[in-house]
């Protein structure tokens, strides 16, 4: 009976060590792109489903998978992982001087059991010039992050309160994920 971590994120990794737990990481690959007219919710649902189920076909039936997917919603579009340092820097400037939302989804396989949550967590971003937007995208901290910034890294300069859960905007919502993982009767 093993934890698994079905994500390439290093970021996850650090989280779910940071509370004590033991895990093995495999990574999923899968498509994710957005369904037309799919909701946030829903599409980051879809995601993490999918990740865990990717994975858990390739574990043992005892084992429990644990996936995740973030995206940053802002006027109702979805960002994901920016293609190119353009396109993160129309993020960036997208995202100046207002709120935005981002979401997690976290999905539990164990056995026969599949949960899932969302953290939502609101964002409040002080307006960027574009040399802040410029020398930031020089850290190459945006390039496998949705929105193209990490708050745990040099973007935190940007970031002037949120409102929710830090974990989850980082990419793994430690309060959710410890719930479901008790909801399914993984014991560490
Ligand atoms: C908004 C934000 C996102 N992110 C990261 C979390 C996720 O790793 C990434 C969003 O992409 P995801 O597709 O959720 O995850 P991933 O591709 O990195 O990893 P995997 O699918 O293998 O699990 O953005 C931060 O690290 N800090 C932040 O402040």
């Amino acid at each position: 009976m093993r934890l698994i971590l079905a994500s390439s994120s290093p970021r996850r990794a650090d989280l779910l060590q940071q509370i004590g737990l033991r895990f093995t990481v495999r990574a999923a690959n899968i498509d994710e792109s957005v369904l037309p007219g799919e909701a946030p919710n829903a599409y980051v649902a879809r995601m993490a489903i999918a990740k865990g189920r990717e994975v858990s076909r390739l574990c043992a039936a005892d084992d429990c998978v644990l996936a995740a997917d973030t995206a940053v919603i802002v006027d109702g579009r979805i960002l994901g992982k920016p293609s190119s340092r353009g396109d993160a820097a129309m993020m960036l400037r997208r995202l100046s001087g207002r709120s935005h939302e981002v979401m997690t989804a976290v999905s539990v396989h164990y056995g026969e059991a599949l949960r899932v949550a969302i953290s939502k967590t609101e964002v409040f971003f002080a307006s960027l010039s574009d040399a802040e937007i410029n020398n930031y995208l020089n850290t190459g901290e945006a390039d496998d992050k949705a929105g193209g910034y990490g708050i745990q890294g040099h973007a935190a300069c940007f970031v002037q309160r949120i409102h929710g859960s830090y974990s989850g905007v980082v990419g793994l919502p430690l309060y959710e994920t410890v719930d479901l993982l008790k909801q399914v009767g993984f014991s560490r």
